[in-house]
């Protein structure tokens, strides 16, 4: 893909749970390279967004691309095919908590490799390298053989990370990836986040609940609220004020 082609594309998505319209007609272009964050109150669609670019959620109507495929369209190959080039770094982390670090990183590359795999040493020297490498750039290489289950929630989400990146992913989308980080700590995970994504020229797309983390941190901000985008614009036109007005009770408009 070259520079500036369109990662994400998402028009007139529609998507209702009953009553509660959690996507509302949703138009969104994400271009390569390119850090988004997903603001708005609870309630506004951001997870339900996310979720529909890589087929987790199915649109009641609408068109959603991402990397060049129809996400709507496709099924089963196709499907796991995409899935393999979107990495996912979740709230809770995820990691298999009674296996090592080394291990639960060695799961991003699950795709790359065929059968099962029982333990380190029957993972290709080549990827266990690889894995190690990703470690090391998220500052933990010296716990790669402790259990993840006994790392703090900022080093899991670090660990998550790395293994999010031996996907060898085009796209990360990440879904509130520090709200269960105390402040501090979130902010760092979030930093680290933003800088290994430019660092491999990597798309990513989050939603987030804190407004000051997506100021310092992403490029573009898309507001929500109650299913529509109220607000896409790039961070540098963004303050705080004009964000708060996304969560006011009933704005009419974000001025
Ligand atoms: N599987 C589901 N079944 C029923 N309702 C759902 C489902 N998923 C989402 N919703 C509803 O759709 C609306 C949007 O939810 P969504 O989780 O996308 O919002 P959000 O902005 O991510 O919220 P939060 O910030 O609290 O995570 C909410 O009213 C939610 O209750």
């Amino acid at each position: 893909m070259t520079a500036g082609q369109p990662i994400v594309e998402t028009r007139g998505l529609v998507k209702a749970f009953g009553d509660v319209i959690a996507c509302g007609g949703v138009d969104l272009t994400v271009r390569r390279g390119e850090t988004v964050a997903l603001l708005g109150p609870s309630g506004s669609g951001k997870s339900t967004l996310l979720r529909h670019l890589n087929g987790l959620t199915r649109p009641d109507s609408g068109e959603v691309r991402v990397l060049g495929v129809d996400v709507v369209a496709a099924r089963g190959a196709e499907l796991r095919a995409l899935r393999r080039r979107v990495g996912v770094v979740f709230q809770q982390f995820n990691l298999v908590g009674r296996l090592t670090v080394m291990e639960n990183v060695l799961c991003g590359a699950l795709g790359r490799v065929r059968g099962p795999r029982y333990g380190v040493v029957t993972w290709p020297r080549s990827l266990r390298a690889e894995a190690l490498e990703h470690l090391d750039r998220v500052g933990l290489a010296d716990r790669a053989y402790q259990r993840a289950g006994s790392l703090s929630g900022g080093q899991q989400q670090r660990v998550a990370i790395a293994r999010a990146l031996l996907q060898r992913p085009e796209l990360v989308l990440a879904d509130e990836p520090v709200a269960s980080l105390d402040p501090e700590t979130a902010a760092s995970v979030m930093g680290l986040l933003v800088q290994v994504c430019r660092e491999d020229g990597l798309t990513m797309v989050c939603t987030l609940h804190q407004i000051e983390l997506a100021l310092q941190w992403t490029r573009r901000v898309v507001g929500l609220r109650l299913g529509e985008v109220r607000l896409d614009e790039p961070t540098e036109l963004l303050d705080t004020v004009r964000l708060r007005g996304l969560y006011l009770s009933d704005p009419v408009t974000v001025p």
